[in-house]
């Protein structure tokens, strides 16, 4: 198996590895997705942002990859320790309605922010209740091989009888029930078991019929199950955050290889987001969404920023980073629109690499380092300005244009394709707000005539602009009515 120029830290076995893949020149990849039930947070984006990255240069490597991210559909509850209230129905109950509806909406809002930061859709994306009937199987399976219990319409994984849980998160399974709450009315041999089905009582929409009653299934068994029907039952990349680490990835990997798959060799976690120090999360209300930031922050900014830190270290959240990383950004772009005003069309295509080249690929390498990387890309930055303003030659232009296409297009998707679209969404923003201080002055003036022409012409452009107490607003939009506009 030939290994790849690039090395990852593996939180199996705790070190930096030379990757190579399974199949040679192909790659599978799995990441946890979302349990869709509000909308995402800027923790969110971090996995997506990260895998999107390495789906991309491992692209840039020359291999095939197939990356898979799975929805969580299935409500799972508030707890841990397969305890409290199921969340997904939660929040059915307070928005009335259902809870596929419930999934659809929050699966919809996930996927429309993911493309805003330049995240290409994976490859397959399963749902939880889509493979209710494999999960069962898999169930099946682990209770004949003697390693799971029935109670009551509810089935557990017998830890103790499996001799290697508790190998990728490092705990000592013996320590492991000091740590578990001892759930009161809990009809587990042993506390440390987590459930592979559970049985749906009275009140329970979301239900499935199975060999032990009516219920649905466990959190982990979802992500066993889905990854191996799609990547094969060994596998190359398994990732989520650190948060997951333990109990859900320790639990799908016990599993999983309890069920006779080998599983996932390389297991890729990052660090968290944070917000004032604290981990971001939606259950306990202290995160900020990706939609407001949306609405005061270039999305490919907001990407750019979450690179700006190596994937194992946290990231903390404040206004001021994210201001400074959309002016890093707009230097970026700008420095790169004029050396593409400045490259000919054609010719020079063997011309020599860029030397910025070896040590942007260097960086990525070592663990995915974008935070380098993208120092890298500033330094190759200042360079070209200055060559730029000598009046280079061609050749060196066109290399660096080039560097600049695959590496902060290409790879860490900061430019070009949906990063100039959003560039886009900020012109046109910065253009409606122009035109409309012009038609206010024209009003100031008493120029009704223009003012009004002014407004005729965007209406037409399908910009509506609306007179507020705070000021003229705009939208996208046709007006309401002929008087409304007047
Ligand atoms: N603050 C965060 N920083 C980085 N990743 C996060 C953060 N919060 C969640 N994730 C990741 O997002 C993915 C989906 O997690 P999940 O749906 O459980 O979100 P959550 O906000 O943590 O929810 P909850 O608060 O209910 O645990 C997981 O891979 C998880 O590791
Ligand atoms: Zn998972």
């Amino acid at each position: 198996m030939p290994a790849t120029p690039l090395q990852l830290y593996n939180t199996l076995t705790r070190r930096k590895e030379p990757f190579e893949p399974i199949t040679p020149g192909h790659v599978g990849m799995y990441l946890c997705g979302p349990t869709v039930y509000s909308e995402p947070h800027l923790g969110h984006a971090r996995g997506p942002i990260l895998f999107d990255v390495l789906r991309r240069y491992l692209e840039y490597l020359g291999l095939r990859v197939r990356l898979v991210t799975n929805i969580t559909d299935v409500g799972h509850l508030t707890d841990d320790a397969d305890d409290g209230e199921d969340k997904l129905l939660k929040r059915a109950k307070l928005e009335q309605l259902e809870p596929m509806e419930i999934a659809d909406k929050y699966f919809w809002a996930y996927f429309d922010a993911m493309a805003k930061l330049g995240v290409r859709r994976p490859d397959i994306t399963p749902r939880a209740t889509g493979h209710i009937t494999e999960q069962i199987a898999m169930t099946q399976t682990l209770l004949e091989r003697g390693l799971a219990y029935e109670r009551g319409g509810n089935v557990y994984f017998d830890v103790s009888a499996w001799e290697t849980y508790g190998e990728l998160s490092g705990r000592n399974v013996d320590d492991l029930v000091e740590g578990t709450r001892i759930a009161t009315r809990s009809d587990k041999d042993d506390p440390r078991d987590f459930a592979l089905w559970k049985r749906a009582e009275g009140g329970h929409l979301m239900r499935w019929p199975s060999p032990w009653g009516e219920g649905y299934p466990g959190w982990h068994i979802e992500c066993s199950v889905m990854s191996t029907k799609y990547l094969g039952d060994a596998f190359d990349i398994h990732g989520g955050g650190l948060d997951l680490i333990f109990p859900h990835h320790e639990c799908e990997l016990a599993q999983a290889k309890a069920a006779g798959k080998p599983f996932a060799r390389v297991w890729l976690h990052f660090n968290m987001v944070t917000l004032e120090g604290e981990k971001m999360a939606k259950s306990k209300g202290h995160f900020v969404t990706l939609e407001e930031l949306f609405r005061r922050f270039d999305p490919i900014a907001v990407r750019f920023h979450l690179l700006g830190t190596h994937y194992r270290s946290v990231s903390d959240f404040s206004e001021a980073s994210l201001r400074a990383s959309a002016q890093g950004l707009r230097r970026l772009r700008e420095g790169y629109a004029a050396l593409a005003r400045a490259v000919e069309d054609g010719g020079d295509e063997d011309a020599d690499p860029s030397p910025y080249r070896e040590r942007f690929e260097a960086a990525m390498n070592d663990d995915l380092n974008t935070a380098q990387a993208l120092a890298v890309l500033y330094d190759a930055l200042r360079e070209t300005n200055a060559a730029l303003a000598r009046g280079a030659d061609q050749a060196t232009l066109r290399a660096a244009k080039r560097f600049f296409d695959d590496a902060a297009g290409g790879v860490l998707g900061i430019l070009g394709g949906a990063a100039e679209t959003q560039g886009d969404a900020e012109l046109v923003s910065g253009l409606v707000e122009l035109i409309s201080a012009q038609r206010q002055e024209a009003r100031l003036r008493r120029d009704f005539a223009t003012a009004d022409a002014i407004r005729e012409r965007l209406a037409a452009l399908g910009i509506v602009l609306e007179d507020t107490p705070d000021g003229v607003r705009w939208k996208r939009g046709v007006p309401k009515t002929e008087a409304e506009t007047l």
